[in-house]
């Protein structure tokens, strides 16, 4: 079988993926914000005699190297040999999309033009004639739709047509006869060097005289390189003495004027755009004075939802698991084995699983957000507050939204950061947001102390987790990380209807890892905490005196001032370090169901077992502060491991550890003596 290697390219957000996952049957990341995709993604196709190759690509606004997912495109798109390009273009947005379109044709790469988002541009009234347009380009261009199979025969077939029968898109492009004579004299000058000819030597022309740090790096190394800067230098001052704008002005000039053109013959627009449904509502949603309260009522919403749907399904799973314990206990009798299994695996695992439906529906809410388009909206109403105060674009609130659901995903989303400072800045405060894994210490919390407000202090700890994040912020900004951040121009996707497939997958996905890890590291955990609280031989199980106990008394003292001295609280955070959702497991083996009977934390009834036995420990002041230090002390080992891999260096998870141990230990102290002093107990 024939192999067509397709990569598809395209600028942020215009449905690349989601083609991708229509294309291959995979299940990428698509939401409704630009810059999910981060790392190339390959999947596969048979068509008729040819194994389709697919590659899904970041999105990119030109092929200039600024951010690492960027640069990962640009890579490909330039130095891979792939055999045909898909250009997926968002017909509502044609002029911008096209400028990432000139440059890959300057590349002369074998091009299809993939028009997407037909249905929203025909609401606009836009009138484009795929023919002209195509004629134009002299690349074929095919109508489609990336959600449904709108247009999927005709792409693959003409996919399969461009492998067989390359064209070289470069001839139809015209940047006007002063410009070309010259890149032409350059090109000249480059081609005597095989060695530069991996590229077209018109784009390398252009690249240099765009002063591209990478190319000219390139050229440096090339034998000739004396000869071909001398070309450039005259080049440029020629350039510049007759336009007198820079080269890079200039080209960007010549790329406008002929999408300018190859429009004017090709669409039709309505002479006064009506106001479309986005525009609308975002007088309301991206208002100076209404933004953030609406982004705070939305916030306040999500957990209201997640919480309120989630607690009667949180019964049921508590309810199984304790008939589980039960029956067990009742037919093994008092043995080692049933000790085992009822308090270390029921205990330490089935304690954790209760919370899933808390943390299904925490996804859930955050893949209608991301996928309505209102994320990308958070962050910009976010961007002044960012700005002001610490010296961060909102962009890095998208990745601080999206750890509300887990880190590590979020820690990747930095790389549509351009400056590596504010990426590993972002990247720094990110495990200060409340991620799902915190939710079962809150649920377990909440529900033994503060019942009628539940809602409102988990509420409370997510801000909380906020604003520490942004002071945290400010304070590194001016010691660690020096220096101005630029501006960024937020872009404001148009508001789409979730689609309920994409939206179940997704949380799906994120709910299967959370699984994944009660099956693996929680498991693995309850184990040892098992262990250690049924040694030495002979102890009451998970009694101070058992090996878990000590280590908890050794720890307990640095806890004292905080309010919780206890040995307990002491090993439930020791061992939360490996994964925030073992605090709860570690309480649950501790006191579930063969203490008393009473069956594991039923969070949401607020009395039996494991929330018995958490009200013996605090008070609901230190169970509040309880649930500060669980939110902002050291964030799990897989945070820990993802920041080493993005930063290479062990360097920032260090310094990662410290920051937040520090953070936790100030903030949770300032809360207690603060609270005492109010009153509270
Ligand atoms: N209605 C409609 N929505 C679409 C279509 N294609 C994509 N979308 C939506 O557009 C948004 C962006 O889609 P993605 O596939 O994630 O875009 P992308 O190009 O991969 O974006 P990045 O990875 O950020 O560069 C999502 O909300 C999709 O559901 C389509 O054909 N019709
Ligand atoms: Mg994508």
């Amino acid at each position: 079988m024939e192999i067509i290697k397709v990569g598809l390219a395209g600028n942020p957000n215009v449905g690349k993926t989601t083609l991708f996952n229509n294309l291959t049957g995979m299940h990428h990341h698509v939401g409704n914000w630009p810059g999910k995709t981060v790392e190339k993604a390959e999947g596969h196709l048979d068509f008729k005699d040819y194994k389709l190759d697919i590659i899904d690509l970041p999105g990119n606004y030109a092929l200039s190297a600024y951010s690492i997912e960027e640069i990962i495109s640009r890579d490909f798109i330039v130095d891979e040999s792939s055999d045909v390009i898909v250009n997926i273009v968002d017909a509502t947005n044609l002029e911008r999309n096209l400028y990432l379109t000139t440059q890959m044709m300057e590349l002369g790469a074998n091009l299809i033009i993939a028009l997407n988002m037909n249905k929203f541009a025909k609401k606009k009234d836009y009138d484009i004639n795929i023919k002209e347009l195509s004629d134009l380009l002299g690349v074929p261009v095919v109508e489609i739709e990336a959600i449904d199979d709108t247009g999927k025969e005709k792409l693959l077939e003409t996919i399969e047509k461009a492998a067989n029968d390359p064209i070289n898109s470069s001839k139809k492009l015209v940047y006007g006869n002063e410009l070309k004579e010259h890149i032409s004299e350059l090109r000249g000058v480059i081609e005597k060097d095989e060695n530069l000819m991996e590229a077209s030597s018109s784009w390398t022309a252009i690249k240099l005289l765009e002063n591209d740090k990478i190319i000219t790096e390139k050229v440096k190394e090339s034998p000739i390189f004396k000869e071909i800067f001398v070309e450039l230098d005259k080049v440029e001052k020629h350039l510049k003495d007759v336009f007198n704008e820079t080269p890079e002005e200039i080209i960007a000039n010549y790329r406008y004027a002929f999408i300018e053109g190859l429009l004017k013959e090709s669409v039709k627009k309505p002479v006064f755009e009506k106001p479309s449904f986005t525009e609308k509502l975002d007088k309301y949603v991206t208002n100076k004075i209404l933004g953030i309260p609406i982004f705070l009522v939305i916030m306040w919403l999500v957990f209201q939802i997640t919480f309120t749907v989630g607690a009667p399904f949180q019964e049921l799973i508590d309810g199984g698991f304790t008939w589980l314990g039960e029956i067990i206990s009742a037919t093994l009798g008092e043995t080692v084995l049933s000790s085992f299994i009822v308090d270390g695996l029921i205990g330490g695992v089935g304690g954790v699983l209760t919370f899933i439906p808390v943390i299904v529906l925490m996804f859930l809410m955050i893949s209608i957000l991301e996928d309505s388009g209102y994320l990308a909206r958070a962050a910009f109403v976010m961007d002044k507050v960012m700005h002001k105060l610490v010296g961060l674009h909102g962009k890095s609130f998208i990745p601080m939204i999206l750890g509300f659901g887990c880190g590590v995903p979020a820690i990747m989303a930095t790389r549509t950061m351009e400056h590596e400072r504010d990426r590993i800045l972002t990247m720094l405060i990110v495990p200060f947001m409340s991620c799902t894994a915190r939710l079962p210490v809150y649920a377990l919390f909440v529900a033994a102390f503060f019942t009628s407000y539940q809602g409102e202090i988990v509420f409370s700890l997510y801000i909380l987790g906020i604003i520490v994040a942004i002071i945290v912020a400010a304070i590194l900004k001016k010691s660690l990380f020096k220096g101005i951040t630029s501006p960024f121009v937020m872009e404001l996707p148009s508001y789409k209807l979730p689609s309920l497939k994409g939206v179940l997958i997704h949380t799906w996905e994120k709910s299967l890892g959370f699984i994944r890890k009660a099956g693996t590291i929680i498991l693995a955990a309850a184990i040892i905490v098992w262990i250690l609280s049924s040694l030495p031989i002979g102890v009451d199980y998970g009694s101070q005196e058992s090996v878990i106990g000590q280590i908890g008394t050794v720890a307990s003292p640095i806890f004292e001032p905080l309010g919780f001295g206890d040995w307990q609280p002491s090993v439930a955070l020791l061992f939360g370090i490996v994964a925030k959702e073992i605090v709860v497991g570690t309480f649950s083996s501790l006191f579930g169901v063969a203490e008393d009977g009473a069956g594991i934390a039923t969070a949401t009834e607020g009395g039996a077992g494991i929330a018995t036995a958490v009200q013996g420990l605090f008070t609901p002041l230190t169970a509040y502060v309880f649930m500060v230090f669980v939110l902002l002390y050291v964030p799990c080992f897989a945070a820990l491991g993802t920041i080493k891999q993005e930063t290479n260096s062990w360097k920032w998870p260090l310094i990662m550890v410290a920051v937040t141990t520090v953070t936790a230990y100030i903030v949770s102290f300032i809360i207690y003596h603060g609270g005492l002093l109010l009153g509270f107990v």
